[in-house]
């Protein structure tokens, strides 16, 4: 059986995203959730950079005591020194000392030879282990390194002390194909490699970090270096969520690994990152998307309701969610609007579901943003259908900048119209609600809410007016849609006060 090592590196690299930065507090935090979830290393910072970032490392070595701390370094003494001052006091410290490797960097960034660099790597390395055996030492951009410079660089500082070896695709370059090979190539050719632990650091230009840790670690990789939502540098690295998941999900592929992470924080992790960061998670993102247990359609969720399995790789409480979620849209069907009725307690017979489902696809095709209230108001107003003693006959309004807002309306009660006109100073709806108050024989009636939004897009959208109205201590709710917004808002007024005086009848019936 294997063990691979996951390094969490969201709050060194993931940090490193443009506009992201953390408090100590955060990442104090971020640490301690990290630490729930069982991650085996942390690398909490690059303490020369800032001292906020010197005193994170410093608080979270001396707070986090299960799990190792990385600092990271550049392979100069005063980066090392500094490192080492900021972490000495975590329980299992770790020295993360990296220098580039590839042609293009050594030229151009470090103004280096290939033989100053390997001396300066094997020096840093050297004069880290005065502190600590355990020393991570990357090469940075390695997978755009030559490979016969790697092994070479590799086994001279693993003579010097390095105990783990970092192969990191840097700019998100590599193919999973070709980077399994490369690792399987450095694991095959880097004397002393096996007594040290091989661990790769990927990054998502190409959409391929997950992909690229996975065949490294198919390929022999140790250690999977990881940012919770996929955050980091550019396009970020691997998600820690989906590198993880990978292994728990396809356990019948990778028979041979444990994993030791408690995959029931995953969530809060990636939640509390995604405040802290304030990177909102695309939602369909892979595992913590919003979407990721979420489905919509129709012959989908006909399925999950047989069968959970038939749609979902994974469980929704295996990352800490309560439980997946079928989403009531328009490419619904009967089977989740059944399952929704029953789950939300209505018991309706099969002429009044039709009836529903109609109304519901009707509504679904219509509204933008669909919502468990629009479709429970569409429910109930079905089921408790009152008759309607009040009728809208007329309305008219009379508005502008230069007048006073006047309305007309006729309601019709039974065989009698009773017509009224009323003026308001407080817009059109106003005018309107206050005249159909004189005209109805209800007393004190007071409005609690009234609101209006636009279903459809355009300037001929359908508008949906929600009133509530509160009438002898209870509260009635009336709603309408139109593409007339002060239609829809009359037709809304009422309908709440219909649904008042269908309560009374029945009341005066049961006496
Ligand atoms: C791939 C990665 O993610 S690497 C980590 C990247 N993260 C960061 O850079 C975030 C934190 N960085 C910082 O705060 C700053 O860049 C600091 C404090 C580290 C350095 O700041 P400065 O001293 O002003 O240098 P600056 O960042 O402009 O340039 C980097 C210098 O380090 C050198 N350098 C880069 N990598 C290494 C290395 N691994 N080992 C030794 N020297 C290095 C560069 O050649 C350059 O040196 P030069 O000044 O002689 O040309
Ligand atoms: C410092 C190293 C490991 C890094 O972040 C990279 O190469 O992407
Ligand atoms: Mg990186």
């Amino acid at each position: 059986m294997r063990k691979i090592k996951v390094f969490d590196t969201t709050l060194r690299d993931g940090e490193q995203s443009p506009g992201v930065n953390l408090t100590k507090e955060e990442k104090l935090a971020i640490a301690e959730q990290l630490s729930m979830l069982k991650v085996d290393v942390i690398e909490a910072g690059f303490p020369i950079s800032s001292q906020g970032d010197f005193e994170s490392v410093k608080t979270i070595a001396e707070k986090i005591r299960d799990v190792e701390i990385a600092a990271l370094a550049r392979a100069n003494y005063k980066d090392i020194d500094c490192a080492w001052e900021a972490i000495q006091d975590a329980e299992n410290p770790r020295i993360h000392v990296f220098i580039a490797t590839s042609p293009i960097h050594m030229k151009y960034k470090l103004n280096m030879t290939p033989n100053q660099v390997i001396e300066r790597a094997v020096d840093a390395v050297k004069y880290a282990s005065k502190y600590t055996q355990n020393i991570e030492f990357s090469a940075e951009d390695a997978s755009r390194s030559d490979l016969e410079f790697l092994y070479l660089i590799f086994e001279k500082v693993i003579q010097a002390g390095a105990t783990v070896i970092n192969v990191p695709d840097t700019v998100g370059y590599a193919i999973p194909q070709e980077f399994g090979t490369f690792i399987k190539k450095i694991k095959e050719n880097t004397k002393g490699i096996d007594k040290v632990e091989l661990s790769v650091h990927c990054h998502n230009d190409l959409g391929m970090a997950t992909a690229n840790t996975v065949a490294a670690v198919i390929n022999g990789a140790d250690q999977v270096e990881v940012a919770v939502n996929g955050i980091g540098e550019r396009a970020g690295n691997s998600a820690l969520e989906e590198v993880i998941m990978t292994f728990v999900t396809r356990k019948d592929f990778f028979k041979d690994i444990i994993v030791t992470q408690d995959t029931s924080q995953i969530i809060k992790l990636s939640t509390m990152v995604s405040n802290f960061t304030g990177m909102p998670v695309q939602p369909n993102k892979a595992i913590v998307g919003k979407n990721a247990f979420a489905h919509e359609s129709g012959i989908h969720q006909d399925g999950l309701i047989k069968e959970r399995t038939t749609y979902e790789i994974m469980d929704a409480k295996s990352i800490g969610l309560k439980n997946n979620s079928l989403v009531l849209g328009k490419h619904s069907g009967r089977h989740a609007f059944k399952e929704y009725l029953n789950a939300s307690g209505y018991k309706v017979d099969e002429d009044t579901f039709e009836k529903l489902f109609n109304k519901f696809k009707n509504l679904a095709d219509k509204k933008k943003n669909l919502s468990n209230a629009d479709i429970d108001a569409l429910i109930s107003d079905e089921i408790y259908k009152v008759e309607d003693y009040y009728v809208l006959d007329y309305v008219s309004v009379n508005t502008g900048n230069t007048v006073l807002p006047t309305a007309t309306i006729k309601i019709k009660v039974g065989d009698q119209v009773i017509q009224k006109a009323a003026c308001s100073g407080d817009g059109p709806i106003d005018a309107i609600f206050k005249t159909i108050n004189e005209v109805v024989d209800i007393p004190s009636i007071s409005l609690v809410s009234y609101k209006i939004e636009a279903i459809t897009e355009g300037t001929d959208a359908l508008g949906e007016a929600i009133v509530k109205l509160k009438i002898e201590d209870e509260i009635y709710t009336g709603r309408s849609v139109e593409s007339d917004v002060t239609y829809a808002s009359s037709l809304a007024y009422i309908n709440a006060l219909n649904k008042y005086i269908s309560k009374k009848q029945k009341k005066v019936r049961n006496v």
